[in-house]
């Protein structure tokens, strides 16, 4: 049977082709493999339960990483073909059925790992299909609850959706750690994610309520809708991504135009409605007949109430001016005339409010805009000052002390080189990139009167120099969204780009390893007293949740993620201070050059690693150093997918592809270069590039056009090119499929003919003799090749005259062949035959 291709995902990738080589049932497998590699507990489970297991790629690397004598029990609606040491057996992980049998199967025990991969028929609607999944890792966390023993982990997949935070509240209540992860095999257009929960608490008893999908998931109608928006700007149009809101399915809605004057709430009938009918229903409405005959219903009004989706901001002032002329005849409340309406609790839409409303919204918005402007420009200033100490501390320019002294004597107030004057005109700034500007005299007088201004003068300029920079963003983010579009090569820089080079990392905050390994400390402790344990008994109530800091449930359940709980604690983010990355850049660019000189020199595999040592310590010494100005975030190891890749000989596995590195190793390997001055000439202008409140279109073109032209040899050059020739003379990859294909058939028929052999070995009722007699035809028997029948001659005459493809009721292979050359054969072989006579 023909492999059917999915090429329109990119399906298969290179975890499909892996998964292909190893012998996986699924691609899925190298999910599991890189969870269990991040948090290991494949390893020491005994007794696995693997829901939604077919094909049972996850069974397979459960049976390869767990103990010897494990136990694996997977079950799944389709069946899975029988797997070594793998009970398997089908049925619907949502049903009692399902329940009894892995019961029976796992008898007394308790499983340490309960995995759950399933997927519903995805494919219908969206809203539809992630409620499912989460719907099902319910069911799925349901039957953990029952079979997980007290600290054992649960592995779930769900979507990216409404029902995630939700979900993700319920499994924290039930376990102590949880964190959701998307492993790098899993593809990034897919919405799944893995919440792997360990710890599982254990409770005697859990509120049914958690464990029922309506009620977990009954938080989920959308916030009222925001209608102002709608009627107040409807020039502004949002693009309903959620589809449609709950109970209401209905795409063309319309209401009475006599309700319209009636309501309470018009913006609310203005925002979601289509359309104002005035056509009489069937018992007849005697108020509809009386605002049809008003002279304020004119012509206008019913073209505006025909269509509101077309409406704009002026059509629907006059639309409410309308109503409010319509409400004073019928004598319904208005503010204008004065009747009790809050008394009523009526509200009463004033036409002109909206020009007040949009009057304050401007207001506030300038404020805000103001505001931040302000800050931007003080985060700035307060940044450029640091990095500028610390700059001339690094150059010895300065000692610690000085930092932070207020600036007086030589440099002081009313100095001859007053650095404040120059910062007022905008010169420091340039002084410091390195430009010897004299402050006149004229600048001086015009700073000073800036600066006696009641806003000191800064306000518009910096103004102005905001706009300004904020289109030349808007301009360069447009830029780059063209080219995205027109440039699939720059798509893929960019992605990369954003992902940080392949790196992956969780997506929950690393949770700290201290707090952690306390509260694990705590629940033991606690343990002996079942009393005292409330983790045990009934869980948290659902209804009795107070509201917390006025938050809703839906609010809180999502505050309470473990990524939010260091800034509940302490409030503080991590600052990086751009200094510390632009030296960390720096050595880290060493570390990388290092590396790749490392393959052109074997020998030096050892210097490199001192190298990278005393960098380090290098690096660590200038922290100390720096009165903990700024905190460096140590890269966590655990979190590192991509390893660095080695050859079976220990050595690092690495490849040199710029002319640039060539040299550089040839250079080292000749010993015309020491590693030491490798390092030296990382540091220079460039790694300290000063990054902090620069523009992302500078920061872009800096990074292209603004570093240094390394020197590169002939040599190097023409061995580059000759590697990029041998890369480039590869066999295309149908060829290299089809040589792949051979050999992984290759070895799959070894692995036969091992197993059989291996069989033929233990067989206790058989003599050595017999056994190397066996095992030797065996092994002849495979050698021999199959003989290759002759291709069929198949004359393209009568029906086969013409045709294109393989003829009627001809298998195997065959060859077409014209009739007359037939006969022209037949006659030269005849010709040679009488000539032999
Ligand atoms: C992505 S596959 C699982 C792949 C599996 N982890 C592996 O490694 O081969 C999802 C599976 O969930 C199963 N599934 C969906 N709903 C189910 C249900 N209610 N009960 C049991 N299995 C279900 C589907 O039959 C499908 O085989």
């Amino acid at each position: 049977m023909a492999i059917q291709k999915k090429h329109g995902k990119g399906r298969l990738d290179k975890w499909y082709k892996l998964a292909k080589e190893k012998g996986y049932r699924a691609r899925a497998a190298f999910k599991l493999i890189q969870l269990n590699k991040k948090y290991g507990f494949l390893e020491t489970s005994k007794v696995l339960l693997d829901l939604c297991a077919a094909p049972g790629s996850w069974c397979q690397v459960a049976a390869e990483v767990m103990p010897v004598n494990s136990l694996i029990v997977g079950v799944d609606l389709a069946p899975i073909k029988p797997i070594p040491r793998v009970i398997t057996f089908q049925s619907d992980i949502t049903t009692e059925k399902c329940r009894a049998t892995i019961r029976q199967h796992l008898k007394t025990w308790k499983a340490d790992t309960v995995l759950h991969d399933g997927a519903p028929n995805v494919g219908t609607a969206w809203a539809q299909d992630s409620f499912n999944q989460a719907e099902l890792a319910l069911q799925s966390m349901k039957l953990a609850t029952e079979f997980l023993i007290e600290g054992g982990t649960f592995v779930t997949k769900v979507f990216r959706s409404k029902d995630y935070n939700p979900l993700l509240w319920v499994l924290n209540q039930l376990f102590t750690k949880v964190e959701a992860t998307k492993p790098p095999s899993s593809r990034n257009v897919s919405a799944e994610i893995f919440v792997v929960c360990r710890g599982f608490k254990a409770p005697k008893r859990i509120d049914p309520r958690f464990l029922d999908p309506r009620y977990v998931f009954a938080e989920l109608t959308g916030a009222t809708p925001n209608n102002e928006a709608k009627v107040y700007n409807p020039e502004v149009k949002k693009r309903k991504r959620e589809g449609y809101d709950e109970g209401d399915y209905l795409l063309f809605k319309e209401v009475p135009a006599s309700e319209f004057i009636q309501t309470t709430d018009p913006i609310a009938i203005l925002g979601s409605c289509n359309k104002l009918a005035f056509s009489q229903p069937l018992g007849g409405d005697i108020a509809l007949a009386a605002l049809e005959k008003l002279p304020e219903t004119t012509e206008e009004i019913r073209q505006c109430c025909q269509d509101l989706k077309v409406l704009g901001r002026k059509d629907f002032k006059l639309l409410l001016k309308w109503r409010l002329k319509a409400r004073d005849i019928f004598g319904f409340s208005t503010k204008g005339n004065g009747q009790e309406e809050d008394a009523v609790g009526e509200e009463v839409v004033e036409v002109e409010s909206m020009d007040e409303e949009l009057r304050i919204q401007e207001e506030l918005q300038n404020m805000k805009d103001k505001e931040t402007s302000k800050k931007k420009r003080e985060r700035r200033k307060e940044n450029e000052k640091k990095q500028r100490e610390v700059v001339r501390m690094q150059l010895n320019m300065v000692a610690p002390m000085d930092i932070g002294m207020e600036e007086s004597g030589p440099i002081g107030e009313g100095a001859m080189f007053s650095m404040k004057a120059a910062d007022k005109s905008g010169a420091l700034r340039r002084l410091n990139r390195g430009k010897m500007v004299v402050v006149s005299d004229r600048a001086q007088t015009a700073a000073h009167k800036i600066a006696e201004r009641p806003d000191g003068g800064e306000n518009e300029s910096d103004d102005e120099e905001d706009l300004l920079e904020r289109e030349l963003d808007y301009m360069y983010d447009d830029y780059r969204e063209r080219k995205a579009e027109a440039d699939a090569k720059y798509r893929v820089k960019k992605a990369k780009e954003e992902r940080g080079d392949d790196e992956w990392e969780g997506l929950s905050a690393e949770e700290g390893a201290e707090k952690s390994d306390s509260s694990e400390l705590e629940e033991e402790d606690s343990s002996d007293d079942e009393e005292d344990q409330p983790a045990r008994s009934l869980l948290v109530d659902l209804d009795s949740q107070p509201l917390t800091d006025g938050l809703s449930k839906r609010a809180s359940a999502f505050f309470s993620q473990n990524i939010f709980k260091d800034f509940a604690t302490n409030g503080k983010g991590i600052d990086i201070n751009g200094n510390g990355f632009a030296q960390k850049n720096a050595v880290d660019g060493q570390f990388r050059e290092e590396k790749h000189l490392n393959g052109a020199d074997a020998g030096s595999n050892t210097r490199v690693d001192t190298l990278k040592l005393t960098s380090q310590d290098h690096f660590q010494e200038d922290n100390d150093d720096d009165d903990g100005n700024f905190e460096v975030v140590k890269k966590n190891e655990s979190d590192d997918w991509e390893e660095e890749k080695r050859l079976p000989d220990g050595k690092l596995d690495i490849d040199i592809i710029t002319a640039e590195a060539m040299t550089l190793a040839h250079q080292l390997a000749t010993g015309q270069k020491t590693s030491h001055d490798a390092i030296d000439d990382g540091f220079n202008k460039h790694a300290f590039r000063d990054k902090e409140g620069l523009p992302e279109w500078f920061l872009d073109d800096e990074g292209k056009h603004d570093r240094i032209q390394k020197p590169i040899t002939k040599a190097a050059a023409n061995a580059i090119k000759e590697k990029l020739r041998a890369f480039n003379a590869r066999p295309i990859k149908k060829v290299r499929e089809a040589k792949a294909r051979k050999k992984f058939k290759a070895a799959q028929k070894l692995e036969r003919l091992k197993k059989k052999s291996d069989m033929l070995a233990n067989d206790a009722g058989m003599t050595e003799k017999e056994k190397a007699e066996s095992i030797a035809k065996l092994l002849s028997k495979a050698a021999r090749k199959k003989p290759t029948q002759p291709a069929k001659l198949v004359v393209a005459r009568g029906s086969n005259r013409g045709i294109q493809g393989r003829p009627k009721g001809v298998k195997g292979r065959y060859r077409m062949v014209d009739p007359r050359m037939k006969k022209e054969l037949r006659a030269q072989k005849r010709v040679s035959q009488k000539k032999k006579r």
